[in-house]
C-alpha cells in the first residue's frame, strides 16, 4: 500500500549531559519513499537513527511504528516490530559464505515452533525469505561466495541482503555509499531506487549526488537541530542551508 507512514518520530530529543545531540527532531517515514538526513560531522545524524532504531532510548518525544508506540523499546523488540537497519560497523561473518551470512539473518527473525511440522515449515519459509533477499540485493549470483573474499561494494550489499532477511518495512541505512567508488555506488543507487517501492526508507549518506538523486525528502540538521525540511529542489534553494552546509560542496 503506497502513501503511508510507516515511522513517525515525533519532537525527538536527545541529551548526552549538557549536549542537545538531537534537539527537538520530527520525522515521517512513508513507503515507497526515501528520506535522506543530511549535516555535518556532529550535526545528529547517528544519534537520531540511533533513536529510531531503539540503540539509543530519547530523552524526550515519541517513535511510533507502523502506528504502534515503540518509544523506549530496545533494538530486538523494535527490529521484530519490522524496522531494519544497516550499521557502519560490519556484522558480516568473513568466512562464511554469501548465502550462509543472508540464512543465518533470515534465521534470527525465525519463530521456534513446538511441532516437528511447523518446524519443518518454518524452514522452508526462512529460506524463502533469505533466497527474496539476496535476489533483492542483487547478490543471487554470488550466493556461494565466502564473504571475505567479494568487493567491498558487494560486502555494503551483502549487509542490505542481511539486512532485508529479516523483512522489514522500515530500513534505516546509514552511509551505504561509504568508501565505494563509482560504479560501486551506481550500483547500490539502483539498488536503494528498487527497494524504496516496497519500503519506507531514511538515508544518512554523505554522498550528495547519490543523496539529491535519490531522495523524495530530505531533513537538514546541524548542531542536533533542524534547519530545513522539504524537496531536493527546495532544499538546493534554501539560503539557510546554502549557508551552513552545501554552500561548502556546491
Ligand atoms: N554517546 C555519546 N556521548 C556523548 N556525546 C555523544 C555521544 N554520541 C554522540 N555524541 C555527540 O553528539 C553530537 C552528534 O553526534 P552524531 O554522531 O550523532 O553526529 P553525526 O551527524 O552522525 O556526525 P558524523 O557525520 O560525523 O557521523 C556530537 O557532538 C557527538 O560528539
Amino acid at each position: 500500500m503506497a502513501d503511508e507512514v510507516l515511522l513517525a518520530a515525533r519532537n525527538v530529543t536527545k541529551r548526552f549531559g549538557g549536549l542537545a545531540a538531537v534537539n527537538d527532531v520530527s520525522v515521517d517515514l512513508w513507503r515507497g519513499r526515501i528520506h535522506a538526513v543530511i549535516g555535518p560531522n556532529g550535526a545528529g545524524k547517528s544519534t537520531l537513527t540511533n533513536l529510531l532504531s531503539g540503540d539509543l532510548p530519547p530523552t524526550t518525544g515519541s517513535i511510533e511504528l507502523a502506528g504502534v508506540d515503540v518509544t523506549g523499546r530496545n533494538p530486538e523488540r523494535i527490529s521484530r516490530a519490522g524496522l531494519g537497519r544497516s550499521y557502519q560497523k560490519t556484522n558480516i561473518f568473513l568466512p562464511f559464505t554469501v548465502w550462509e551470512n543472508v540464512r543465518l539473518a533470515a534465521q534470527s527473525r525465525a519463530q521456534h515452533p513446538a511441532s516437528v511440522l511447523r518446524r519443518a515449515t518454518a524452514f522452508t519459509e526462512t529460506n524463502e525469505r533469505a533466497a527474496r533477499a539476496l535476489d533483492l540485493a542483487g547478490l543471487a549470483a554470488r550466493r556461494d561466495a565466502i564473504a571475505g573474499t567479494i568487493s567491498h561494494g558487494e560486502q555494503r550489499q551483502l549487509e542490505i541482503a542481511m539486512t532485508l532477511a529479516t523483512a522489514p518495512h522500515v530500513l534505516l541505512l546509514d552511509e551505504p555509499l561509504a568508501g565505494m567508488g563509482t560504479a560501486e555506488a551506481e550500483r547500490m543507487v539502483g539498488l536503494l531506487q528498487r527497494l524504496k517501492a516496497e519500503h519506507a526508507i531514511l538515508l544518512v549518506e554523505h554522498d550528495m549526488d547519490a543523496v539529491f538523486a535519490l531522495a523524495d525528502r530530505l531533513t537538514v540538521m546541524v548542531n542536533g537541530q533542524v534547519i530545513a525540511t522539504g524537496t531536493p529542489d527546495a532544499i538546493r534553494a534554501d539560503a539557510g542551508v546554502q549557508a551552513a552546509y552545501l554552500g561548502e560542496e556546491h
